[in-house]
C-alpha cells in the first residue's frame, strides 16, 4: 500500500521505516527542512538502535522517501498518518497546534479517492472527531477559494477539487518505547484501531496484515483491538498512566523499604512473579521521565478535570514521581552535609538508557537542582552530547568519559542505568573519587563490588 507519514520524529520515522521494511511504499514528510535534508543524506535525527540500517535498506529498495511537500505526501497515499508532537503546555494540557495545522493541510490536498487519515499522535479523547472537522475545513477552504476565483501566492489560480473529499479518520495509538522502538514495532503486544467505519478497519487490517494475519501459519497473529475513536484514544492514555503508576507504586514501596530495612529489588522480584502483577516496570529509582509519561499523565488529569473529575490516584502518581527526584538530593545532603562548593559526578543524562532523548530527564532535573544549590556538576553520558544540554543547563560540565567525570568529585551519582556503567571497575572509581560515596539512583551497580572497593553505596529502597 502507499503510505504517507506526516511528522518525521521518533514515531514517524520508526513507523515509516518499519512499514516500508514489510513492503509498503512510504513517504515521510516533515516541515523541518534541515531534518528532511539530513535524512535524504542518511543522517539520523535521533539515536535509536537498528534504525539507521532499516532506513538505509528501505531507501535503497526505493520504498522510503523523505519530503517537505504535503501535497505529494497526501495525494500519493492510501493511508496518511499524523505523527506530529503533542507536547505539554504549562497547565499540563497538550498543545495540539501541530495536529491542527497538519489536519487542515491534509484536507486541502484531498480529492475524491478514498483515504484513511490515521492519528498516531497521542491526543485527548475526542480528537478524532476534531481531526475530521479540521480536515473538512481544509477541504472546504480550498473549494471556497477556487469558487471565488482567488489565486494562490504563485499567481496560479487555485483549482477546485474534482470531487468532494472522501476519507475516514482512524486512531492508531503507538506503544513503542524509545531505545527499543524498532523491536517494539516488529513485536507489538497488540495493534489498536479506533475507527469511524468498517472501510477504514479493512484498510488498516491490510496495512498491518504482516502482524494481524501473518502468511506463515507458525507465526502467532498479533491481536488487533478494533474500537471506536474515543476508546482508542483513551487506551493510549490508560496504558501510559498505568505504567507510570506502577513505577510510582514501586518507588513508594522503596521509600518504605528504606525506613524498615527491606530490599525493594527482592520485593519487585517476588511480587513480579505473581502473573497478575508481572515483573516489568517495577524498577525503583529516580522516577520516570521522557517525552511521554509526564505529558500524558498530566494530559489525562487535565482532560478529566474538563469533565469535572478529580484524578486523585494519577495526581499521587505525579507527586510521588516528583518527590523521587528530591530524594536523590536528600541522599547527597545526608552523605555530604553541605552541598555548596562540592563537586558531584553524574553518570547518565538521557531519561533512560539506549536513547539520546533528554526530554523531562530526571538526571537534568537533579543536575539543575544541584547547580542551584551551588554544586559543580560534571556529567557523562554515552550518547547525549554537551551541545544537547548547553541550552538548558549552561553551567553543567560534560566530561568525555565516565572516569573523567569522577576525577576529584566528592560523590558519584548514577542517574541512568547505561549498561557500560556496570562494567566500570569500582576500584578505578575509588582511586579517583575525592570522597568514597556512590549514590546509585537506578540500583544498577553491583553493590558488593562497589562496597568491596571501599566505597559507601547508597541505592534506592535497599
Ligand atoms: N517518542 C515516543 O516514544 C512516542 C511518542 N508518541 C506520541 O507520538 C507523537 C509524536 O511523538 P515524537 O515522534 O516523539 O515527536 P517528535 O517531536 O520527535 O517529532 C515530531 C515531528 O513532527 C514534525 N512537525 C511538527 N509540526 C509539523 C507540521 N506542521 N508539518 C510537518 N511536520 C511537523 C516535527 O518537525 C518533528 O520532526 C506524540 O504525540 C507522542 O506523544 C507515542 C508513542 C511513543
Ligand atoms: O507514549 C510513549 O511515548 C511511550 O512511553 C513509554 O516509553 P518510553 O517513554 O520510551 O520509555 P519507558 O521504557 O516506558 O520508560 C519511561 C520512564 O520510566 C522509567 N522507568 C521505567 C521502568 C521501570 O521499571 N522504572 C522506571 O523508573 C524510565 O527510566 C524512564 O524514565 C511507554 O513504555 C511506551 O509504551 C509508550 O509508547
Amino acid at each position: 500500500m502507499k503510505v504517507g507519514v506526516i511528522g518525521t520524529g521518533y514515531v514517524g520515522l520508526v513507523t515509516g521505516a518499519c512499514l516500508s521494511t514489510i513492503g509498503h511504499t512510504v513517504v515521510c514528510m516533515d516541515n523541518n527542512t534541515a531534518k528532511v535534508e539530513g535524512l535524504r543524506q542518511g543522517v539520523m535525527p535521533i539515536y535509536e538502535p537498528g534504525l539507521d540500517e532499516l532506513v538505509a535498506a528501505a531507501v535503497a529498495a526505493g520504498r522510503l522517501q523523505f519530503t517537505t511537500g504535503m501535497a505529494e505526501t497526501v495525494q500519493d497515499s492510501d493511508v496518511v498518518f499524523i505523527t506530529v508532537g503533542t507536547p505539554s503546555r504549562a497547565d499540563g494540557s497538550p498543545d495540539l497546534s501541530a495536529v491542527r495545522a497538519v489536519a487542515r493541510s491534509i484536507g486541502s490536498h484531498l480529492d475524491g479517492r478514498f483515504r484513511v487519515i490515521v492519528n498516531k499522535s497521542t491526543v485527548p479523547v475526542g480528537s478524532g472527531n476534531w481531526v475530521r472537522m479540521l480536515v473538512e475545513d481544509g477541504a472546504n477552504l480550498v473549494a471556497a477559494t477556487a469558487r471565488s476565483g482567488q489565486h494562490a501566492g504563485n499567481g496560479l489560480a487555485v483549482l477546485a477539487p474534482a470531487a468532494p473529499p472522501n476519507f475516514s479518520v482512524a486512531s492508531n495509538p503507538e506503544f513503542l518505547r524509545e531505545g527499543s522502538a524498532v523491536w517494539d514495532t516488529f513485536n507489538p503486544d497488540r495493534i489498536v484501531i479506533g475507527a469511524e467505519d468498517a472501510r477504514a478497519v479493512e484498510v488498516m487490517r491490510r496495512l498491518y496484515a504482516h502482524w494481524v494475519s501473518p502468511a506463515d501459519t507458525d507465526t502467532q497473529a498479533v491481536p488487533m483491538v478494533v474500537t471506536d475513536l474515543a476508546s482508542a484514544e483513551m487506551i493510549k492514555y490508560a496504558a501510559n498512566a498505568f505504567l507510570a503508576t506502577k513505577i510510582s507504586f514501586i518507588n513508594e514501596i522503596a521509600n518504605i523499604c528504606e525506613r524498615v530495612g527491606a530490599d525493594v529489588t527482592r520485593i519487585a522480584e517476588a511480587i513480579g512473579l505473581d502473573k497478575r502483577i508481572g515483573r516489568s516496570f517495577l524498577n525503583a529509582g529516580a522516577g520516570w521521565g521522557g517525552s511521554c509519561f509526564p505529558k500524558d499523565v498530566s494530559a489525562l488529569v487535565s482532560t478529566a478535570a474538563e469533565y469535572g473529575y478529580n484524578c486523585e490516584l494519577l495526581k499521587a502518581t505525579l507527586s510521588v514521581n516528583e518527590h523521587q527526584r528530591q530524594l536523590v538530593i536528600e541522599k547527597l545532603q545526608r552523605e555530604l552535609r553541605i552541598l555548596k562548593g562540592r563537586t558531584v559526578a553524574l553518570w547518565g543524562l538521557a531519561f533512560k538508557p539506549h536513547t539520546d532523548d533528554i526530554r523531562c530527564a530526571p538526571a537534568l532535573a537533579v543536575a539543575e537542582h544541584l547547580l542551584n544549590l551551588g554544586c559543580r556538576v560534571v556529567a557523562h553520558d554515552p550518547v547525549v552530547t554537551a551541545a544537547q544540554v548547553q541550552g538548558q543547563l549552561p553551567d553543567l560540565q560534560v566530561a568525555g568519559s565516565a572516569l573523567e567525570a569522577v576525577q576529584g568529585a566528592d560523590a558519584l551519582l548514577v542517574m541512568t542505568e547505561w549498561p557500560e556503567y556496570g562494567g566500570i571497575d569500582p576500584q578505578t572509581v575509588a582511586a579517583v573519587l575525592r570522597q568514597p560515596i556512590v549514590i546509585d539512583a537506578r540500583n544498577c551497580l553491583d553493590t558488593q563490588a562497589v562496597q568491596g572497593a571501599g566505597l559507601r553505596y547508597v541505592g534506592v529502597g535497599r
